[in-house]
């Protein structure tokens, strides 16, 4: 018996990373299956499990730690079966440009929430920081100045000009991290000024990616200085969406989540109800206009029922 970390999943068998540094290939047994979760895949990169080595130098996967935090995808739109891509994520870096192209705050917004929902914690990146104007890099500012004010670490680089790639990777030592923003922000080229070795391996994933594997099992974690794991799943661009009441999206906006407590009615939803402590610290400014817009956006989108369509 020996205990080891998920490094790759290929979908029909996985690496398995020993703590005296070993990678072994493993099986899981067929009739091996959690409890509590449908899902195609019963073990993702991060899970942290125990394995029993064969005489081959193979071994089977025999149990696997509670995890922390997953995040899935569904197999289908209509599917209740999901998948999961990845497990135990100690952070996930949101990958976001002012401009070129632009990241909507809504976006930014909903990507917290739905980070909040999953407990995965976020700090943004704000990355083609050498491109900006002048009105551009003040209105960067103020968003580093709001999103470090409500508890989200920030970051300015460039990635194209290796500048700030010191301070993230410093981020990144012993924990596992996912890279997420929209495409064209400059995730493949953070990672390989994060991972110059590794542009080969990228170079391979993408090449695999457009031989349609995103639509597969496959997903990868590449170790990082200082006992980290960058996870780079092509196809990988959020989380999984997922339900819940009215009152329950401000609980995933933590600063409106706080002034909710002093509103007049438990089940207020911060639009018209009286006595409502969030409006009064909009307008206040204690809530930023932008954070609140970005709150009702999400209450408008699910009355349409919009909201699973968005991710
Ligand atoms: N000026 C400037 N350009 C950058 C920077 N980072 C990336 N780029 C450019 O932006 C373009 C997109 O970068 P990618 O790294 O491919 O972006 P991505 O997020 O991986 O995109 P997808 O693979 O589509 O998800 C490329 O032409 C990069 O050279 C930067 O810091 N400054
Ligand atoms: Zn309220």
């Amino acid at each position: 018996m020996e205990k080891g970390l998920v490094i790759k999943n290929t979908g029909s068998w996985y690496v398995v990373k020993t703590e005296d540094g070993k990678q072994i290939e493993c099986k899981i047994k067929g009739n091996f299956r959690l409890k509590g979760i449908r899902s195609t895949n019963p073990i993702a990169v991060g899970d942290r499990v125990q394995i029993a080595l064969n005489p081959e130098g193979t071994a089977f996967i025999t149990e696997i730690e509670d995890r922390k935090n997953y995040i899935i995808r569904r197999a289908s739109n209509l599917s209740k079966q999901s998948h999961i891509i990845a497990a135990n994520l100690d952070l996930c870096m949101l990958v976001v440009t002012v401009n070129y192209p632009e990241t909507s705050t809504i976006f930014i917004d909903r990507f917290l929430a739905s980070a909040e929902a999953y407990r995965v914690p976020v700090a943004l990146v704000f990355n083609k920081t050498d491109l900006y104007s002048e009105d551009e890099l003040r209105y960067l500012e103020g968003l580093i100045h709001l999103y470090t004010h409500i508890g989200y670490p920030c970051f300015r680089i460039s990635a194209l000009n290796n500048e700030g790639i010191n301070e993230i990777k410093e981020e990144l030592k012993g924990k596992i991290t996912l890279f997420s923003g929209h495409s064209g922000v400059g995730k493949s080229t953070l990672i390989n000024a994060i991972l110059p070795e590794a542009h080969l391996k990228t170079g391979e994933i993408s090449t695999a990616h457009n031989k349609g594997m995103h639509t597969t099992t496959f997903s990868e974690m590449f170790p990082v200085e200082g006992e980290g794991y960058i996870i780079d799943t092509p196809g990988i661009k959020g989380f999984g969406t997922f339900d819940m009441k009215d009152e329950e999206v401000s609980h995933y906006f933590k600063e409106i989540f706080e002034f909710s407590a002093h509103c007049k009615y438990g089940n207020c939803t911060h639009r018209h109800e009286p006595g409502c402590a969030v409006r009064e610290a909009v307008e206040n400014h204690y809530i930023s206009e932008s954070r609140y817009a970005s709150y009702l956006n999400i209450l408008e989108d699910r009355e349409e029922g919009k909201y699973r369509a968005a991710y």
